[in-house]
């Protein structure tokens, strides 16, 4: 079952300055920063009501927060939403003949179980679901 829009994950190339945007004149707050090695990223998350934006800027020039700002530029790049089992939920759209980028869950930030699926089998957008306490 899909709960909610967990995050909208935008693509910066200078995560400081951005942060100082959303922060200094849209007037949020940055809760939690961290980087996740195991994608590449050093990410910022900041809570608006019930879903948060994660700002994302690379930690390497291979990642794909790298290949995503090379070929459209800094923008969107991923929704995520929130489900209450990932692996269920995974299970069911393998089932369903969707193109999974990610078969079994990842670590994501926060602690999280995330996992992809291919934007060609989502009609254009990057998908992310994630399962957090
Ligand atoms: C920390 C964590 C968290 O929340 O906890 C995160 O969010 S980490 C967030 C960062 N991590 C991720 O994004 C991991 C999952 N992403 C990936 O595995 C990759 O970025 C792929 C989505 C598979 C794309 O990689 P690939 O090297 O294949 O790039 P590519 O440029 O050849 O893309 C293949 C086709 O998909 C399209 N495409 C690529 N990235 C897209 C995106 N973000 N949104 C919509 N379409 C996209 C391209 O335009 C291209 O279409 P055409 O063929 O029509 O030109
Ligand atoms: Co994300």
């Amino acid at each position: 079952m899909i709960r909610k829009i967990d995050h909208i994950g935008i693509a910066v190339k200078d995560l400081a300055a951005t942060k100082e945007f959303y922060e200094k004149v849209l007037g949020l707050s940055v809760t939690e920063e961290e980087v996740v090695e195991d994608q590449k990223v050093k990410v910022a998350f900041i809570p608006t009501g019930d879903s948060e934006v994660e700002l994302l800027e690379s930690t390497t020039p291979d990642g794909p927060i790298a290949k995503y700002i090379e070929k459209n530029g800094e923008g969107i790049q991923h929704i995520a939403f929130k489900v209450d089992n990932l692996e269920e939920k995974l299970a069911q759209l393998k089932a369903a003949g969707v193109r999974l980028i990610d078969e079994k869950p990842r670590r994501g930030a926060g602690g999280a179980k995330i996992a992809f699926l291919h934007p060609k089998a989502t009609y254009g957008t990057l998908v992310e679901l994630c399962e957090r306490d």
